[in-house]
């Protein structure tokens, strides 16, 4: 058994007796099962690698654009309005119309591809479920091709499970949520599909894939003559939605469906995405459904573009809520946008899960829940997310009690009043408080997700509260921010300043900690020596990493051909 860089064994892996049956120029070098090969049949990966050969270079031009962005940004710019694209924010222009199957998008659950997630999803309650390959999915071969699978049976409609050890049959109601998709973001590669030698673009593949096996079931059975829908994440410019817009012309093309058949909704996450809403929009304007205030990539985007800007430093985590007026402007120039362009104006998640064994606990937070809600029902937003089938209720509740019996609000709440909402606005610094606790937690809850997320599960409950992979990297950045200006915490009365010495400190004493809460047996088997590691080193890096999965991705990544297990990134 190999050890790989961070201490943590390379799994064996036997030597493949089969293969897929490629296009010319494609190779698989993901594990064979007989189940995926009826994913990645030859004519699915062409229709990828077409994708791929298509539209690589706009991609690749695409994130040199973010380089140039973040070098900007780097040296002391701000991001702005462009001036450029005036003309769309001023002009009068419309979306297509709201397909009627998506009219009403009232609470949204999201979860990630996982079999029974899928069918407990769908059968939630909620009016939409977005399957996930992103925030929520540790974008391993076995997750995203079973995922595929599940998917792919979701649609027809024989998904079905049987959990032996509950004795438990799962299987979908006759009425099931609508099904949106979320693929990963541009910057991930898909490195166990190469085309023409390079790793595909992930998102390329999760779409593609998808999309070839499903659309034509979906537009008959979910999408009443639409679809299939995705959610599109973590953009940060106009000419990424462009890009897309152009995947999902070509993508009708080929199989032969109207223009406007596919539907997206943007998550405006990043910092620079908030001042180009409009021109998203307006790329997207025949396919699109609305915009998401993905909140939590938000936060982790505004360290992230202001991570040379030591004057923009974080207060602790849990105090960058919803009501800081950068958030409170992001959220209600987003309803401004959406409305004026005839979409629907997404709410984000709160991070509360219901807590099983304390009902006074429980309570608490899901009235924290509901008050979210309130708020963003009240503000104009035409529907949320749940993480959780348990929190559906109460945010429907709200929901309809705030809308009666409108689908949405898109007509009734202008929200002229953000019109005049400003850079600064959005870019406002927020207020609160440094702590040692706060650095604890980060430490804490940063190190618990990532050894989740290396043995493959993208999202978790920690501490009563839903981790992700955009949740997990405000922990990160935050920390990174505060090790490199050495910020003073305050709050602890003790005034200590945040440097390599503390941090490892802090290191040391939340793993004992993970240790003690997690038990020895699971702390030894698990993965959490190998995610400090990695954790420890993004946090302390002269220069931000742009991305805690993309690094981490090199460690889940295992090659397989036939001579058996070729190489894993590490
Ligand atoms: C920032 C963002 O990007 S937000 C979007 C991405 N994040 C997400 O999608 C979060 C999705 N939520 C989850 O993954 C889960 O709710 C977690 C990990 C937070 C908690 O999961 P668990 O600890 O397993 O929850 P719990 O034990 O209470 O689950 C109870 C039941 O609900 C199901 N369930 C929980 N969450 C979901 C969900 N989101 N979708 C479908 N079913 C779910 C479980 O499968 C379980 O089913 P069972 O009773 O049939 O066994
Ligand atoms: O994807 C959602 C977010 O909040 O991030
Ligand atoms: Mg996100």
């Amino acid at each position: 058994m190999d050890i790989g860089t961070y201490g943590y064994p390379t799994p064996a892996v036997k030597k493949i007796e089969s293969y897929y049956d490629v296009p010319e120029g494609v190779d698989i070098r993901g594990r064979y099962d007989a189940e995926f090969a009826k994913i990645l049949t030859k004519d699915a990966l062409k229709f990828v690698a077409d994708l791929q050969r298509e539209f690589r270079n706009h991609i690749k031009y695409a994130l040199e654009c973010r380089r140039e962005a973040k070098k900007k940004y780097n040296e002391g710019a701000l991001p702005e309005f462009d001036p450029a694209t005036r003309y769309i924010r001023e002009q009068e222009w419309v979306c297509a119309p709201v397909p009627p199957a998506v009219a009403d998008r009232k609470v949204e659950i999201t979860g990630p591809v996982d079999r029974k997630m899928v069918i407990n999803a769908l059968n939630s309650g909620a009016k939409v479920f977005m399957a996930d390959f992103e925030d929520a999915l540790s974008p391993g071969w076995e997750n995203l091709m079973r995922g595929q699978v599940n998917l792919k049976d979701a649609v027809a409609g024989t998904i079905s499970l049987h959990d032996k050890a509950r004795n438990r049959v799962y299987k979908l109601n006759d009425q099931t949520a609508k099904l949106f998709v979320r693929p990963r973001g541009w910057h991930l590669p898909e490195a166990h599909i190469l085309i023409d030698g390079e790793p595909a673009t992930g998102c390329l593949v999760d779409f593609g894939l998808y999309f070839y096996h499903s659309y034509s079931a979906f537009r008959r059975t979910q999408g009443a003559g639409f679809g299939p829908f995705f959610y599109l994440p973590k953009m940060e410019h106009s000419r990424e939605a462009k890009i897309w817009n152009s995947v999902f012309e070509k993508a009708e093309d080929v199989v032969g469906i109207e223009r406007g058949s596919i539907r997206a909704t943007v998550l405006i996450e990043t910092l620079p995405a908030v001042f180009q809403m409009n021109e998203i929009l307006y790329e997207l304007k025949e396919h699109s459904v609305g915009l998401n205030c993905g909140r939590w990539d938000y936060i982790f985007s505004y360290v992230k573009t202001f991570q040379a800007h030591p004057d923009r430093l974080l207060p602790d985590r849990v105090q960058v809520g919803m009501t800081q007026h950068f958030m409170k402007s992001y959220s209600d120039l987003l309803i401004r946008t959406c409305h004026r362009r005839g979409v629907h104006a997404m709410g984000g998640m709160a991070a509360q899960i219901p807590i099983k064994d304390d009902p006074v606990a429980n309570e608490a937070a899901l009235e924290l829940v509901r008050k979210d809600k309130l708020r963003e029902v009240k503000a104009g937003h035409d529907g949320t997310w749940a993480a959780h089938p348990g929190l559906i209720p109460a945010c429907m509740e709200i929901f309809n009690n705030n809308m009666g019996n409108a689908s949405n609000q898109i007509d009734t709440v202008k929200r002229e009043d953000a019109a005049n909402l400003t850079e600064q606005d959005l870019l406002q610094i927020p207020i609160g408080t440094r702590t040692m606790e706060g650095l604890r937690l980060n430490t804490r809850v940063g190190i618990q997700y990532l050894a989740a997320w290396l043995s493959g599960s993208g999202c978790v409950p920690l501490y009563n509260l839903m981790e992700d992979a955009a949740t997990a990297e405000i922990s990160r950045v935050q920390n990174w921010q505060w090790l490199k200006y050495g910020v003073e915490l305050d709050e602890d009365g003790l005034g200590e300043k945040v440097n390599k010495d503390l941090f490892d400190r802090v290191v040391e004493e939340e793993m004992a900690r993970i240790e003690k809460e997690v038990g020895t047996v699971k702390f030894e088997k698990g993965m959490y020596k190998a995610a400090c590691k990695i954790f420890t080193r993004q946090c302390t890096s002269p220069t931000l990493d742009d991305f805690l999965t993309l690094d981490a991705y090199n460690y889940i990544v295992v090659h397989h051909a036939k001579e058996g297990p070729v190489k894993a990134l590490n």
